[in-house]
């Protein structure tokens, strides 16, 4: 029978090959924060054991408070993890627990019975917590939050199970030190060596899937308004336009250029310029449906495609867009600062000869005549012209 010194000996050293590990992974994957407070949780729970290990002469509750802060500090990493973002008030939010919970186990020092209730639930109420906090996320995964359940439900499990009997069991209630206890100790310790090598693995998966959902966003966005990049408008929108085909189903595409753009740069300079273009992205995202396509073109123009929509639908959104954004006054460095914009519109003929680019062509020619008819107005494309086509890729 394993005693509780070999077994306090092996979950330390499970610990400090998960907090190596994910010190190093931190330190690879920067962008990703919640790893850190990943392993700084692992780090505290390792200073929980060793103090565990010097008590005595150390008092237990000190290695208790370090033990359950871990599970706080593995908490706030999976919110962070969840916000994709550091969150206000760490510090003080964990002094403020790691004070109450001195001061608990401080009074309770000198009943095991009572320190082991007190942190075997504080941990099952963290176990569920933390828990909530995948499950709040959508991953796009769904086998990680149910892997994660099955983690932390059985750790906060063994918990309550071990609340429950130094609670109720008459002989447990009477222990003084964790030798006597061996039974459900033993469980404990040996379950956690496992939880901590399963949770270690998941936080490199985790780890792995927000930098691989960041490499797809740099791929397929623009940095500066987070609007769809040319290559991935293209490809949904001829995803969009067979679909449309198939179904004879009409389409339209609003071709954008803000006004006078150059003299913007010019005259309040290129941030300024920067904030009108993610200002009017703003604008777009409010007045678009969920189905339709928004995408920077490039430099100050837009492209908006408008699934099951007609031509009369298009042109009084494009209309509302327009008018909408020439009220808008931007709070700007050098003073307010109103702009406007004009705008191409074609729609889909379903002709087999149409492609994105002829329809796009379009939707140019008609922005180039609003440019020439005043700007800040919207014009529609007469129709299929075939010699646009020449070289249109299908
Ligand atoms: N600030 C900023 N400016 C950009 C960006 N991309 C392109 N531009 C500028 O946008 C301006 C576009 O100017 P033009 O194509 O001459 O058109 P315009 O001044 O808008 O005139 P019209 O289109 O005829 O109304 C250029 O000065 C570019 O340098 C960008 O990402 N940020």
């Amino acid at each position: 029978m394993l005693d509780i010194k070999t077994l306090m000996l092996v979950l330390a050293l499970a610990t400090v090959v998960s907090v190596v590990g994910l010190l190093i992974a931190s330190l690879l994957n920067r962008q990703v924060l919640a790893i850190r407070y990943w392993a700084a949780g692992l780090a505290c729970f390792f200073t929980g054991l060793f103090l565990q290990v010097a008590s005595p002469p150390l008092p237990l509750w000190l290695s208790a408070v370090a033990i359950t802060q871990a599970y706080f500090v593995i908490w706030w990493g999976t919110r962070c993890y969840r916000f994709s973002q550091r969150l206000p008030r760490f510090w003080l939010v964990m002094m403020l627990i790691g004070l109450a919970q001195g001061l608990t186990f401080f009074i309770l020092s000198d009943s095991l019975r009572w320190s082991i209730v007190f942190h075997s639930s504080v941990a099952v109420v963290m176990c569920g917590l933390t828990i909530r906090e995948l499950w709040k996320l959508n991953l796009g995964q769904p086998l990680l939050p149910l892997f994660w359940t099955l983690l932390w439900g059985v750790h906060g499990l063994v918990y309550l199970r071990r609340t429950l009997l130094y609670l109720f069991d008459s002989h447990y209630s009477q222990v003084t030190s964790f030798e006597q206890a061996i039974e459900i100790e033993a469980l404990n310790y040996l379950e956690g060596t496992v939880f901590l090598y399963g949770f270690s693995l998941m936080c490199v998966i985790l780890t792995t899937l927000r930098l691989q959902q960041a490499l797809r966003r740099q791929a397929t966005r623009d940095p500066l308004t987070d609007l769809l990049n040319r290559r991935a408008f293209e490809e949904a929108a001829l995803n969009a336009l067979a679909l449309g085909r198939r179904g004879q189903r009409p389409l339209t595409l609003l071709l954008m250029d803000l006004d006078k753009f150059k003299s913007i740069n010019d005259q309040h300079g290129h941030k300024t310029g920067d904030q009108v273009l993610g200002a009017f992205a703003e604008h777009l995202h409010a007045h678009a449906r969920t189905a339709d396509l928004i995408c920077r073109f490039g430099g100050e123009e837009f492209v908006v495609l408008l699934p099951d929509t007609d031509r009369d639908q298009a042109q009084s959104m494009a209309e509302r867009i327009r008018r909408s954004w020439a009220e808008v006054v931007l709070d700007t460095p050098n003073g307010p600062l109103a702009t406007t914009v004009s705008i191409g519109l074609a729609q889909t003929c379903h002709d087999p000869a149409e492609t994105l680019y002829s329809l796009l062509e379009q939707a140019d020619q008609a922005l180039y005549r609003a440019k020439q008819n005043g700007r800040n107005r919207t014009e529609q494309a007469d129709g299929l012209r075939l010699s646009a086509l020449e070289g249109a890729i299908v």
